[in-house]
């Protein structure tokens, strides 16, 4: 019996048009600006140290900036692009510059899969303060308080077995009571090998299906157990 979703974000309950289109270019439009105001914060200085760490050398404040531009446009998932993209897109959303977009089934059917008495999980690359930004100031109103919790790299990266094993652990449910959804074939494997149940959204014509998993073109199609 299923007594949790854990759900993706992009392409899942929120379009990638969104993220690829919105946010991530104003991410990039602002990263370098956004580290020149905020070098004196401690929570910007251990990023940028962490960016140091996987480009293996001491960069300038301006390097950085060039660094995380570039991942940006790579769509890398490393958790320091992912905690910072978080901080600028909290003050896009705080100046009304920034709307989450969600799907329009999306807080229906959280709202009554969590009125079913299910715990509700995001699992997303981006992080907590995206996943909460994003939820928090979506299109259909504030949907946080329909979540149990937030997920994200700090716990793993979301093609590897072992993340949705420490998710289990820490919801401290069976992995075969907890279904996960995502678009993301590698996900869903990894989630499944865990013991996880699965559904691929198939959200529009650019997902790529994947075997061994049930699929859904939107929530309502999802079934649970
Ligand atoms: C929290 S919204 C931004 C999502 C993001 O940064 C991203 O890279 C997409 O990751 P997901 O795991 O939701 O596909
Ligand atoms: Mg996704």
């Amino acid at each position: 019996m299923i007594k949790a979703i854990v759900t993706d974000i992009e392409g899942t309950t929120s379009s990638i048009d969104f993220v690829h289109e919105s946010l991530f270019p104003y991410a990039r439009k602002h990263m370098r600006q956004f580290l020149r105001d905020n070098a004196g914060d401690e929570r910007v200085q251990l990023e940028l140290h962490e960016v140091e760490k996987v480009e293996g050398e001491d960069l300038s404040l301006d390097d950085a900036a060039e660094v995380l531009e570039r991942w940006i446009a790579e769509d890398r998932k490393y958790t320091p692009l992912k905690a910072l993209q978080g901080m600028i897109w909290a003050q896009g959303y705080a100046a009304g510059e920034l709307k989450g977009h969600v799907y329009p089934d999306t807080p229906d059917y959280l709202r009554r899969w969590h009125q079913a008495g299910l715990s509700l999980f995001v699992y997303s690359s981006g992080s907590v303060e995206a996943q909460q930004l994003i939820f928090g100031h979506s299109q259909a109103g504030d949907l946080r308080p329909l979540f149990s919790g937030y997920f994200d790299t700090r716990v793993g990266a979301k093609r590897e077995v072992d993340a949705y094993r420490r998710i289990a652990e820490r919801v401290e449910l069976a992995p075969d009571s907890i279904l996960f959804l995502s678009d993301i074939g590698a996900e869903l494997d990894a989630a499944q090998a865990a013991g996880f149940q699965t559904c691929q959204l198939l959200r529009d014509d650019k997902a790529v299906p994947a075997e061994g998993h049930r699929q859904a073109r939107d929530f309502s199609e999802v079934i649970l157990g």
